[in-house]
């Protein structure tokens, strides 16, 4: 059986560009006899888009057998973690998994906005936090400086700091003596009643859904029953196994402390969700371990196929990427605009960006998607309550007894100097301020209740530019509140286009309805006749723009001639145009079309 004091579960947290996916290689390199020439670069960051966005978007751990210097052979299991705020649930269900942390920190740079906010969710776990000193290599590197600010700014003991240059591979050996030395074991009976922690999970096309767990207390061993405690579904265990740098390692065993993989023929990874707690049909658990949230989709939008025939690929496609992510959600919706697509749920917008690339560049098709909302809840007059998603479903204001919507509660984190850029953007967005704690004399943190269609938008982003990427934002869905909210709908030549209305707050309508409305101006080519574009709120006109008519001269091949020609002509003219207008449709390319829509940030 594997000797637990022998094993060490760690992360790598580091600022954006420190190194941490080199060291990660080296560390993979190192330790197993993966040769360098077969190791595909950064084998932890294994699909293109993160690559390309430098971005880890799903957690993935392997292990790595490790010869000490003390002669013993250890266990290490190293976890990936996602660094952005819509997959802060699962960095944290990542973290949960390990005892330890190596904090990567530049030798020339010093400490970072990111190295702070990782910082502390790594505090956040109660995980040992070991830092790194990388790139002593680069001319500019001060290797004392970065340790005194590590120690002053962080308050970690970092004189024994390991010094490396992850990247010409000098001194890793440090780091993992280092982790071997002060990364305590993990502890967990292996006799008790199973508890493994699920941190990611994977569909595979022959195996169905494999499950990336940690087990917290017992023994997973292949052929039992198990259980998933929030889902309930039961399994048994066909497979289970350690990850290795370059593929699966099937065992017989895993015990309390060791991390792995199991599969059973799950179909869904809906089933078996990251943070659920995995158990044994016999002798199960009394409790599941702490910190289980569904996965739960906060922002909407629609997603239509450029050329309308390709309908049945994007469903298609869509199924495929929710066999793999269990919070993407779509249901089919249509518009009168864009024809048949899907309403399509999202952890948040970056999630929403990289299921929308995915599907363009996978499966190839070109899409149109339109302005994301959450969810409002409208209780009407006649007592029942619905959930609108969708602009296009929200009740006629007379029918509305009130209107609410979600509040997330949002925890930000920031060095005191930014608390002055912070607190108005806060303002800004209808935030209400709950109070402000000093972590210590270089750390803030400020408690907001905030709608969550503030946060949804670009939040994130203006967080990090107003205080040059230092602070740290989390938030969490908190509760529905009522608000004054209208629908604002877009007429183009008077007819709605049920694919540009939006649902805002009032103050916040009548400056977004002015932006749509330009935009739509400055995107819609010349028709031959005067197109109005407005937004109204009921019947109500808010803001207007007019895109003017082209006219086409009729009468230039008419030169001379007789009068009555020429008003013959001039009449088919105006008849043309009442066609149109009759028709009601203003021609809009597609284009122009994505344009208002992808413009339209706040
Ligand atoms: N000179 C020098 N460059 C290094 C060293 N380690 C990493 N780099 C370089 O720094 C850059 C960033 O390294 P990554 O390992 O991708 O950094 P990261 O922290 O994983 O970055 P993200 O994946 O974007 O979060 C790359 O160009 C590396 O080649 C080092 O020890 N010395």
């Amino acid at each position: 059986m594997t000797d637990q004091s022998k094993i060490r579960n760690f992360s790598i947290i580091a600022h954006i560009d420190h190194g941490k996916s080199t060291l990660s290689d080296r560390l993979i390199e190192k330790c197993d006899a993966v040769e360098a020439r077969e190791m595909e670069s950064q084998l932890l960051d294994n699909m293109d888009l993160e690559r390309e966005r430098g971005i880890t978007i799903k957690a993935r751990a392997v292990k790595l057998n490790y010869a000490a210097a003390d002669g013993q052979i250890y266990e290490l299991n190293l976890i990936d973690t996602p660094g952005h705020v819509d997959f802060n649930y699962e960095v944290s269900r990542s973290l949960a998994a390990c005892e330890g942390a190596v904090l990567v920190v530049d030798a020339a740079q010093g400490i970072e906005a990111q190295t702070l906010a990782n910082t502390y969710l790594a505090l956040e776990h109660d995980l040992e936090i070991r830092p790194v000193i990388n790139k002593i290599d680069l001319p500019a590197a001060d290797p004392q400086r970065v340790k005194k600010e590590v120690e002053d700014i962080i308050g970690l003991e970092a004189q024994d700091a390991p010094e490396i240059s992850a990247k010409l591979g000098v001194n890793i050996d440090a780091v993992l003596e280092d982790i071997v030395t002060h990364v305590p074991p993990p502890k967990g009976d292996p006799a008790a009643p199973l508890k493994a922690l699920v941190f990611d999970s994977q569909y595979d096309a022959y195996r169905g859904v494999i499950v990336y767990f940690r087990v917290m207390e017992g023994t997973l061993r292949m052929g039992m029953g198990v259980k998933m405690m929030a889902s309930g579904a039961k399994y048994e265990v066909l497979e289970c196994g350690h990850l290795l740098p370059l593929g699966m390692e099937p065992c017989k065993e895993l015990i309390a402390g060791e991390v792995g993989y199991f599969t059973a023929s799950i179909k869904n990874v809906k089933d078996t969700q990251v943070g659920d707690t995995v158990t044994g049909t016999e002798n199960p658990a009394a409790q599941p371990l702490p910190g289980y949230r569904p996965a739960k989709a906060m922002v909407y939008c629609g997603i239509y196929t450029e050329d309308g025939s390709e309908y049945p690929d994007l469903r298609d496609a869509l199924e495929k990427l929710q066999l793999n992510d269990a919070s993407l959600s779509f249901e089919p919706e249509s518009s009168a605009a864009l024809g048949f697509g899907f309403r399509c749920g999202f952890l948040g917008m970056l999630h929403m960006e990289i299921i929308q690339e995915r599907i363009e560049r996978e499966f190839d098709l070109d899409l149109i998607t339109t302005l994301p909302s959450v969810i409002y809840e409208i209780t009407k007059t006649d007592g029942t309550v619905v959930l609108v998603d969708n602009p296009h479903n929200y009740p006629d204001p007379a029918l509305i007894l009130e209107a609410k919507e979600p509040y997330a509660k949002v925890s930000i984190i920031s060095p005191p100097d930014y608390v002055g850029n912070i607190m108005p953007m806060c303002q800004e967005r209808r935030a209400e301020f709950k109070d402000m704690q000093y972590l210590d004399t270089n750390l803030v943190e400020l408690h907001y209740s905030m709608p969550l269609n503030e946060i949804i938008y670009d939040f994130f982003d203006t967080l990090k530019a107003r205080t040059k990427g230092y602070a740290s934002l989390d938030y969490e869905l908190d509760k529905y509140l009522p608000s004054d909210l209208v629908k604002v709908d877009m007429l183009l030549n008077g007819d709605g286009v049920d694919a540009l209305s939006f649902i805002a707050h009032r103050d916040k309508a009548y400056p977004r309805a002015r932006r749509l409305c330009e935009k739509l101006k400055d995107n819609i080519p010349r028709q031959l006749f005067e197109v109005p574009v407005q937004a109204a709120i009921g019947g109500k006109i808010i803001a207007r723009e007019t895109v003017k008519a082209m006219r086409k001269d009729v009468l230039a091949k008419c030169y001379g001639g007789d009068i009555t020609r020429k008003k013959k002509l001039l009449e088919k003219q105006k008849e043309g145009k009442k066609k149109m207008r009759s028709l009601g449709s203003v021609q809009i390319p597609t284009e122009a079309f994505m344009a208002v829509l992808k413009l339209d940030e706040e």
